[in-house]
Formats: structure tokens, C-alpha cells, sequence
């Protein structure tokens, strides 16, 4: 894939008053939005089909990971949601990304891309050992974006560290979607395994996430376009 990589805001908010203001203050055209656990759980699917209905791009992230039949009829809903992605955690396993990707396949109208989670982004190495998984976080993202791949996915989600990794083992049509991305100089929150914009798009990202850097800058647009810039220049356009 050589499309220009996209920029997608994740709204993590607690009321759909401050995530619609914060999504006011956005260009329409200029980033896709990230729905997560805590804005859907507070707002719903009705504000999700709202904004799809209204054109936006919109990435369902509720990195479902369950028992196969469950996870598969939690993609039907989410696709006839007109999403543009849904995600799961590959950590469920071939059956569950299969029955995911079957569920999918099934939508009507506007079919969402199904992408999986490898090693989140807040784990390193020791993390990895805590929670039983052998090796590197790098070892661990090229075993599960191998799953990803053989149950047919549209891409992984991981971080800009193993973009390269992930391209090279899966192909550039598999999607790079990374989030664990800060411009330099933000702060590090929660994240752990992290790198600027400009290494997420030279690593071969083919779609940023960035969360708190945006929502909680004075100047939301402004930091859009800042990080859009650093894409640019380093994709070359
Ligand atoms: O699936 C995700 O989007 C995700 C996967 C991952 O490994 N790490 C990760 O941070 N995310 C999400 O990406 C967003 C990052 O937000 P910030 O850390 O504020 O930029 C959050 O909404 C996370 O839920």
C-alpha cells in the first residue's frame, strides 16, 4: 500500500459533549476519529453511527477478545454500525480472528477492516514476562501479526517499533496501524514502547494514533496539523 498515511484521533473522553466539541474543532477530511472503550461505554452507538453517518472514518476500538461466537456477533454489530474499523486482540487465537473475519465479511453494505492488536503498547519485555509470553515484544508482534494474516486481517495494530518488522513479515497491503506515538517533546503518559511521527511513517506505519497530545493540547487543529506536517515532509509529498 502507497496511500498516504492516515491520522487518527483517539477521543478519549468521559462525555460525549467534550469528545463532540473537541471533533468540532477538527477540519473534516484532515484525521479519522478513534472511539474507544470509555467514549463508547459513556456515549453509545448512537454517537459511533452519528459521526459515520456525518462522513467520518471511524475506528471502533474495542479490542474484543473472547470466546469465538461472541467476539464474531461483537464485529456484526460493530460493522452495522458503518464503522471504517473494528479491531480485536489477535491474542484470542486462530478461531476467534477467523469467526472475526467471517462475521466481517458478512456486513451488507460498507464493509469496516478488521485489524488485531499484537503486544499492546504500554507493555515492554518485563510486561511480556509477567503475563507469560515468551521474548522480545518485537518476537511477540511477529508471531501474532503472523495469525493476524493467515485468518485473512486487514492489518495490525502495533507499535512504530515493529512497523518495519510487521511490513517485512506480512506484505504492504497489511495495514500498520500504530499507535504509542508522541511528537517530540510530549509527554509519555501510560505508553511505553514509543517513537515520534516522523519514525512511525519512515518505519512504514500506514496509520497514526495519537490521543492526549491532540485532546489535550490548547490548540487541538493546531496539533493536528503540526503532526500531519511531520508526516508529510517524512513521507516525501
Ligand atoms: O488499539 C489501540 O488503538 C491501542 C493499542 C495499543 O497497543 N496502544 C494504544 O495506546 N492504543 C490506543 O491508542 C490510544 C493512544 O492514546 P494516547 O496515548 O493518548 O496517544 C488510546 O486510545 C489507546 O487505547
Amino acid at each position: 500500500m502507497n496511500a498516504t498515511p492516515s491520522l487518527i484521533v483517539a477521543l478519549d473522553f468521559d462525555s460525549d459533549v467534550s469528545a463532540r466539541s473537541l471533533v468540532n474543532r477538527l477540519a473534516p477530511g484532515s484525521c479519522r476519529l478513534k472511539v474507544g472503550k470509555e467514549l463508547f461505554v459513556r456515549a453509545g452507538p448512537s454517537l459511533v453511527r452519528e459521526w459515520a453517518d456525518a462522513g467520518w472514518d471511524v475506528f471502533l476500538d474495542l479490542k474484543f477478545h473472547d470466546i469465538p461466537n461472541t467476539v464474531a456477533s461483537a464485529c456484526r454489530a460493530a460493522a452495522d454500525l458503518g464503522v471504517w474499523m473494528v479491531n480485536v486482540h489477535a491474542l484470542g487465537g486462530p478461531a476467534m480472528l477467523a469467526a472475526a473475519r467471517a462475521a466481517v465479511d458478512e456486513t451488507p453494505a460498507r464493509r469496516p477492516l478488521l485489524t488485531a492488536v499484537t503486544v499492546l503498547t504500554s507493555h515492554d519485555e518485563t510486561t511480556l514476562q509477567a503475563i507469560g509470553l515468551q521474548g522480545t515484544p518485537a518476537e511477540a508482534v511477529g508471531r501474532l501479526a503472523a495469525l493476524a494474516t493467515r485468518a485473512g486481517l486487514d492489518g495490525v495494530v502495533c507499535s512504530p517499533q515493529e512497523a518495519a518488522l510487521v511490513r517485512d513479515h506480512c506484505g504492504e497491503s497489511f495495514r500498520r496501524i500504530t499507535p504509542g506515538v508522541r511528537p517530540v517533546g510530549a509527554a509519555l503518559d501510560d505508553q511505553r514502547r514509543i517513537k515520534t511521527p516522523a519514525f512511525a511513517i519512515a518505519a512504514g506505519a500506514t496509520d497514526l494514533v495519537v490521543g492526549r497530545p491532540i485532546t489535550r493540547s490548547a490548540d487541538p487543529a493546531g496539533a493536528v496539523e503540526m503532526i500531519l506536517d511531520e508526516m508529510r515532509v517524512t513521507a516525501g509529498e
